[in-house]
This record gives C-alpha cells, structure tokens and sequence, in this order.
C-alpha cells in the first residue's frame, strides 16, 4: 500500500444506463468498494414498509432513517445489504420495494441524510459509487 490518496470514482445516469454494470467492473478490477447508492435507498424503503410507515411522510421516513444502519457489504464480487444488521440483500429487489422507491427517494431531508452518509463511505476514497446524482451533489469533485 502506498500512501497516495484513492481517489473516489463517481458514475452517475439515468435508470438503466449502464451504471452498476461499469461500476462493479472498474470496482473489482481496482479492488475499490462498490457503492450502489439506489441500495441505500431501496433500504430504508424496505424498513419503512416493514414498520408501515407512510413514505410520503418525510418528517416520520427522516426519523426512521436517523435510526436504521445501513450497511453495504463486499463478498467476493458480490454486494451485500444489511438493514439493522440484518440481510436484505434479496428483499430490496422486491416489486413492493421497487413501486415505492421513488417516493421515498424524493423527499429533501431524507436526500441530505443519504448524501451525507455517502460522502462519508468516499471520504477515504477507494469507492466507486453509482447513483443519479453522484458527480452533481455527492462527490462534486470527483472526475
Ligand atoms: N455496455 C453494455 N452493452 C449492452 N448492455 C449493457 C451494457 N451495460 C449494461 N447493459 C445491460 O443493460 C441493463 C441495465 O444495466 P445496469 O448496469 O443495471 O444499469 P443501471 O445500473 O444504470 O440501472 C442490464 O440488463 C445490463 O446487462
Ligand atoms: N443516488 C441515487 C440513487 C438512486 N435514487 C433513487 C432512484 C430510484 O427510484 C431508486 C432506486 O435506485 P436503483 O439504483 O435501484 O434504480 P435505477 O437503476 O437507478 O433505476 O432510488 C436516487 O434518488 N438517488
């Protein structure tokens, strides 16, 4: 290991782009972190029909997201998912998951709480992370 900083890769696109593809290839080939941000979402979507809450209710999804860990695990070339520590890798692919992700992707509070979990996964670079917003809001400094 040297001690010259990773950098953090960003890829950002529109839904089926291409994005998750490239980055789990570039990922592996460098040995960096893959970040699937869209997970991070689906996630907390995944507890919040879990514990019924309303996901147009920003203020109760932002609490709810104060107080779920969210962990993004890499098993060989996999990519694992951890709500609470617990594995829902599969659940957050689910129909009921995927209908009801953008609404809860759109509220602003729960955004910024996302982004600021985000940067800190890239603050020690090593990651490369895929989103709709990674080089716009994320890691505005990426290239
Ligand atoms: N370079 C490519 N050429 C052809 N098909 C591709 C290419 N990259 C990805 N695909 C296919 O397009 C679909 C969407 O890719 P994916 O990486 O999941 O998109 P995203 O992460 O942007 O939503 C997948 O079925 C994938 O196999
Ligand atoms: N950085 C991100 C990543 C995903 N999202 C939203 C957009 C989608 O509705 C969901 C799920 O993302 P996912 O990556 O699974 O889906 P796409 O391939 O981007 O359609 O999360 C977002 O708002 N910002």
């Amino acid at each position: 290991m040297t001690n010259q900083r990773r950098i953090a890769i960003a890829i950002d696109g529109p839904a089926a782009a291409g994005k998750s593809t490239v980055a789990k290839i570039v990922a592996r080939k460098l040995n960096f972190l893959y970040i699937d941000t869209g997970a991070m979402y689906r996630a907390l979507t995944w507890k919040a029909l879990k514990e019924k809450v309303d996901v147009r209710d920003e203020e109760r999804l932002y609490e709810l997201l104060r107080h779920t860990a969210i962990e993004l695990k890499q098993e060989g070339g996999a990519q694992r998912v951890l709500v609470d520590g617990k594995e829902v890798t599969e659940a957050i692919r689910l129909p009921d998951v995927t209908r009801n992700v953008s609404d809860v992707s759109k509220h602003e509070r729960v955004r910024r709480e996302m982004v600021k979990r985000q940067q800190q996964l890239a603050e020690n670079g090593g990651v490369v992370m895929d989103g709709r917003d990674i080089g716009t809001c994320v890691l505005p400094e990426a290239r």
